[in-house]
């Protein structure tokens, strides 16, 4: 019985990760996952397998198998080509009756957020979604799924503890990859599943790319400089704003920002990073005129260095920053600017 199968807490299997074809590229977010997936495996005492569904998977095969997998379960075939939501669940859902896995990580991607839910229900377990850490609880035998909560003024960590697989979305940028290995001795199965494609009640029709769409990708950017409502508190926003993008030019940065920035319209919600936004981990984060809520904070936890730049002295981002600069956002960024040019022309002298 197909409950008796999901539901048993006990004899379930591996840990598996979703590896997500977009663009006949292989997802970031999916690879990353492999991190925590490797280190879960570990502790559950299981096998870390790659599931991957798409069309002409071969050209990416020796890539995931670099990454340190122990098998992946290959689906391949043209019906898959296109993501579907009812081809890909279906397809999914009955490799989990014939391997009834022990957790599937998803990456916080369009195709993850659409396809994880649908399946869970389909299983009828539980979703963690959002997740920005993920660990094991000996004592539940469960994943610890953890992630912002009650409007991002705690981190929930939460356990399905009585169904199976436990399913949770991860988002992009929160784990690094794993280091590549040489041990490429994986094994690949095959699975011909099939599917009823004629139930699916969505039809692809055309692709169509946006060209304008060259959205820099905030989670894997080195460098950041976040912007806060503090910034909009200038006398000349316009000169204001100029002056952050020279700076953020000068030291090879890109560019993000508070809830408190995309009210005031300084950046659109794409860069937004926090709970309801991004999250990062560059090495180096400027943070300017930010306050330092929580729901910020979350989505900076990755970062290497933090430095803040505001005028108040008890800014609670202070107390995350490695460096705190109180001071005018607009008299402390010129005076970094000029010494940073000043320093390299004394390089080059
Ligand atoms: C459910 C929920 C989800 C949320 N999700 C997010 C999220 O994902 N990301 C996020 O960022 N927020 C989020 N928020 C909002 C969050 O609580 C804060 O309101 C927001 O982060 C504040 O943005 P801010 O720090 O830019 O603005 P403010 O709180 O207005 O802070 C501005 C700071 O700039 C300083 N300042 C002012 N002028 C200057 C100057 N000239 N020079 C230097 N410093 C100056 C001030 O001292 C102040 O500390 C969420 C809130 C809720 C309830």
């Amino acid at each position: 019985m197909m409950n008796n199968l999901i539901n048993n807490t006990y004899k379930s299997g591996d840990l598996w990760v979703f590896i997500e074809i977009n663009n006949k590229k292989i997802e970031e977010v999916s690879i990353e996952l492999l991190t925590p997936g490797k280190n879960l495996a570990e502790k559950i005492g299981c096998k870390l397998v790659a599931v991957i569904i798409g069309y002409e998977n071969n050209m990416f095969l020796d890539e995931i198998k670099s990454f340190g997998v122990d098998e992946i379960i290959n689906i391949d075939n043209i019906v898959f080509k296109q993501y579907s939501t009812a081809n890909y669940t279906d397809v999914f859902y009955k490799l989990i009756k014939k391997y009834n896995p022990q957790g599937i990580l998803f990456g916080g991607t369009f195709i993850g957020k659409d396809f994880a839910p649908r399946l869970a229900s389909r299983c009828k377990t539980g979703l963690t979604a959002e997740c920005t850490d993920i660990s094991f609880s000996k004592i539940e035998n469960s994943i610890i799924w953890t992630r912002p909560g009650y409007g991002g003024n705690l981190m929930a960590d939460i356990i399905c503890k009585y169904k199976r697989p436990q399913l949770g979305t991860i988002r992009q940028g929160v784990f690094k990859k794993p280091k590549k290995t040489t041990n490429t001795n994986v094994k690949i199965i095959d699975e011909n599943i099939n599917i009823d494609v004629e139930h699916d009640k969505v039809k692809f029709l055309q692709k169509i790319e946006n060209k304008k769409a060259t959205i820099t990708k905030i989670e894997y950017s080195d460098i950041l400089v976040g912007i806060g409502n503090g910034v909009a508190n200038s006398a000349n926003m316009v000169d204001g704003l100029d002056l952050i993008y020279d700076f953020a030019e000068e030291i090879g940065a890109d560019i993000g920002g508070s809830r408190g920035a995309v009210k005031s319209k300084l950046i659109s919600e794409k860069y937004l990073i926090g709970m309801s936004g991004k999250t990062v981990s560059p090495k180096l984060y400027i943070a300017c005129g930010i306050s330092g809520a929580l729901q910020h904070i979350v989505g900076i936890g990755g970062a290497k260095c933090i430095v803040a730049i505001n005028n108040n002295p008890q800014a609670p981002i202070f107390n995350y920053a490695d460096y705190g600069i109180v001071g005018d956002v607009y008299e402390v960024l010129p005076l970094l600017l000029d010494e940073l040019k000043s320093y390299k022309i004394k390089a080059l002298e």
